[in-house]
């Protein structure tokens, strides 16, 4: 550290007042001591002011006892050097002020003489301020390197000037996996550690432009060869008298596949890994506005699987969803990379098909094969956990343009479309026809109307009789379901029974029916109307009914309520329930038969009629379908059906009863195969309950009912 030199004072006789007025008006702190005792001559108005002692403290006192020295050892320093070398040359040290504060100073001495006195002249030099701030760098530079040392995220130091790597940090090291000796000296390209190195000057660039970057998203590769996704922010800083670029990089790439795995779950179905209906919205919305753009089309094709709850209820969810698994990856393999198969949840799935050209019909045809060629390959047998399964699914289409130009118009459209497939009989393809809405809004105003009905108690059970034409009297009833409509009067239940079922009404209408049948039981016993040893009422009960966990306890309480004797309650259901769950159908059934309530196959020919589920099951009546009796007195094969039927229910010694019989030649046919019980026309429709009553008078049934 150097300060301008003092004038030599040796020319100065302070003898002279002219250079005492000029000692005193020095701007530089003097004190002059005798050379051989060093006792203090004199002190100048600029010591006074910057130390404030006063002469009388300073002036004749020797120079050792001044308690400016902060120690002894600084004087004798002083002392040692002046003796020797006649002269001190710069020597900083620290200097007692008046009130004990301390100053930081540059201190010099050249011999004078005063009046042939050999004296000499001290001059001070304040530093303290420069002191002060050098100590102030040191330690910001000493927090700087701390803090860099120390910093949690990766950091990088390099020169401006060489655009070299000065330094790097620990945790560099940490998540990069380099030394710093391995990358102190060498520029970025060199370390080679970009993934995109062509980014590198408009991120340079930026830098210039803007004088530092935030959260600058850049990939590195760390030193093994991983990617490293970082969010670099950068300024510009001095180091000492270097001018830097410190670069902080931030290791984002944990929270990046965190976000992507939640961006993937937001957008995907967890099930299939198919894009979901937010994602299929997205695409359907990009296709449009491309399509516009390019003169291309798009159609969405809406798939359901027939029957799939079937094999969810028997086989178990497990299979159930290998089973989805496989159509979502047969629908894929089957499309094309730019379009998209989604699954909407449950069996539902739909197909984009995107970036279609030609005109209208050449689209509608396009369309209809890759449509035909995916429910094929839906078809194609599939083996899961050891079940060989056919599967089966119903397509609704609806095109871009034709049939709506909004995304949600398309999937309300296809939907629409698939539901006339349903409505048709399953397993094909239909495009949306303006119609089909009509149909849509039908069924959304029948389930609001039944809705209504049921808080209304609009519903009403009338009673079919059957009859033993060998007794010759009524053996029971079968309740049927009616709807007593305010405006259109009585609905029959093939109006509104499926939209009931689809719908989960029929558990709340099924569980009525149910306990309104036992009530006109329990009515018909009371008043010696019926005897419970021959007569019992049938409900229908549908597969979700049955399906209930609860539906024996549901048994249970409607005939114990009414107090019936269980024999008297029969139940129909239909061989579908039983196949869509074997174990479960028997075990109910057994339940409840042994509770004593008895059991029919309804529609009996039209399913499986298969032996040996029927040997299984404790059933204890079979209902030959009407549709054979329809034309079992004719020349075709259903004579044939009925025959094996009722033979069938000779071997296995269970009941029998003909529904259906309309006419005087079927009850023959019927009659001439030994078949007994009848349901149909031919005797009575199903009546009110009144009606009903008033056949089981005093009088034969055959009066009654005109029996031959
Ligand atoms: N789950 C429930 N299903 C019910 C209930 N009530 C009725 N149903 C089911 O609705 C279907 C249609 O019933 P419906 O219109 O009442 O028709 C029944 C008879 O009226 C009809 N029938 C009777 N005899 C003849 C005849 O000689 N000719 C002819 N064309 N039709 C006739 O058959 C129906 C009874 O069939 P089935 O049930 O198979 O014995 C019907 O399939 C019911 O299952 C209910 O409360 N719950």
């Amino acid at each position: 550290m150097t300060v301008e030199a003092p004038m030599p004072m040796s020319y100065f006789d302070l003898g002279g007042q002219g250079l005492i007025g000029l000692f005193q008006r020095l701007p530089i702190a003097c004190m002059l001591v005798h050379a051989e005792n060093y006792k203090v001559l004199a002190i100048n108005e600029a010591f006074r002011r910057l130390f404030g002692w006063s002469d009388q403290q300073v002036v004749g006192h020797p120079s050792a006892e001044l308690s400016l020295w902060v120690t002894l050892n600084q004087w004798e320093m002083l002392c040692g050097a002046m003796s020797c070398q006649g002269r001190l040359d710069q020597s900083e040290l620290e200097l007692r002020c008046s009130d004990d504060s301390l100053r930081s100073c540059l201190i010099y001495a050249e011999p004078v003489e005063i009046n042939g006195e050999a004296c000499r002249l001290l001059m001070v030099h304040d530093i303290s301020d420069r002191v002060a701030s050098e100590k102030a760098l040191k330690r910001s530079e000493n927090k700087f390197a701390a803090l860099f040392r120390g910093a949690p995220d990766p950091c990088m130091l390099f020169e401006k000037r060489t655009a070299k790597i000065a330094d790097v940090n620990r945790s560099f090291t940490e998540v990069f996996g380099y030394e710093p000796t391995e990358v102190v000296g060498k520029t970025a390209p060199e370390l080679g550690f970009w993934r995109f190195p062509e980014k590198r000057e408009a991120v340079i660039a930026k830098l210039m432009r803007e004088g530092r970057l935030r959260n600058e998203p850049i990939d590195f590769f760390a030193r093994d060869g991983r990617v490293l996704h970082c969010e670099v922010s950068s300024n510009f800083v001095m180091v000492g008298e270097e001018r830097c670029t410190l670069s902080t990089l931030k290791d984002v790439s944990e929270r990046k596949r965190i976000e992507a795995r939640i961006k993937h779950q937001a957008y995907h179905d967890a099930l299939t890994g198919l894009p979901n209906r937010l994602l299929l919205s997205d695409r359907m919305r990009q296709h449009l506005a491309l399509g516009e753009r390019h003169n291309l089309t798009c159609a969405l094709l809406f798939f359901d699987l027939d029957h799939f709850k079937r094999i969810n209820d028997s086989l178990g969810h497990t299979c159930g969803d290998a089973v989805l698994h496989e159509v979502g990856r047969r629908l894929r393999a089957h499309v094309r990379k730019a379009d998209t198969v989604a699954r909407l949840g449950g069996d539902e799935f739909v197909v984009l098909l995107a970036g279609l050209s030609g005109n209208a019909e050449q689209v509608a045809e396009q369309v209809r094969r890759t449509a035909m060629q995916l429910l094929d390959a839906v078809a194609s047998p599939v083996c899961i956990e050891g079940h060989s399964l056919q599967l089966g699914c119903s397509v609704g289409v609806a095109l871009a343009g034709e049939h709506g130009d909004t995304a949600e118009e398309l999937l309300k459209h296809a939907d629409t479309a698939l539901y006339g497939v349903k409505a048709s009989g399953r397993n094909s393809i239909a495009f949306f026809e303006p119609q089909m809405q009509v149909a849509v809004s039908q069924r959304l105003l029948l389930e609001s109307e039944l809705r209504r009905a049921l808080e209304e108690q609009e519903f009403r059970l009338f009673y079919q009789p059957q009859l033993d034409t060998r007794a010759r009297q009524i053996i029971g009833a079968e309740a049927l379901l009616r709807w007593q409509h305010p405006q259109k009067g009585l609905v029959g239940p093939g109006v509104f029974m499926h939209v009931l079922e689809e719908s989960g009404m029929i558990l709340q209408t099924g569980q009525w029916v149910l306990q309104e049948a036992v009530r006109f039981v329990a009515h018909l016993l009371d008043r010696g109307c019926v005897s419970a040893d021959t007569f019992s009422i049938s409900i229908n009960i549908s597969p979700r009914q049955f399906r209930q966990r609860d539906f024996v306890a549901q048994v249970a309480a409607a005939v114990h309520g009414q107090s019936i004797p269980p024999q008297c309650l029969k139940l129909e259901i239909t061989e579908g329930i039983v196949i869509d769950n074997v174990d479960d159908t028997v075990d109910k059934m057994h339940e409840l038969r042994v509770m004593g309530v008895r059991f029919a196959i309804d529609d009996f020919g039209t399913g499986y009629s298969s032996l040996s589920y029927l040997k299984r099951l404790p059933v204890d009546l079979l209902k030959i379908d009407q549709s054979f009796i329809r034309d079992c007195a004719g020349e075709g094969s259903d004579a044939e059906i009925v025959r094996a039927i009722i033979s069938m229910a000779r071997s296995l010694k269970l009941d029998l009863i003909a529904e259906g019989v309309e006419t005087a030649e079927q009850f023959a046919f019927l009659q001439q195969e030994d078949c007994h019980v009848y349901q149909g026309y031919y005797f009575s429709p199903a009546v009110a309950p009144e009606a009903f009553c008033a056949f089981l008078g005093p009088l034969a049934a055959s009066e009654r009912l005109a029996l031959p």
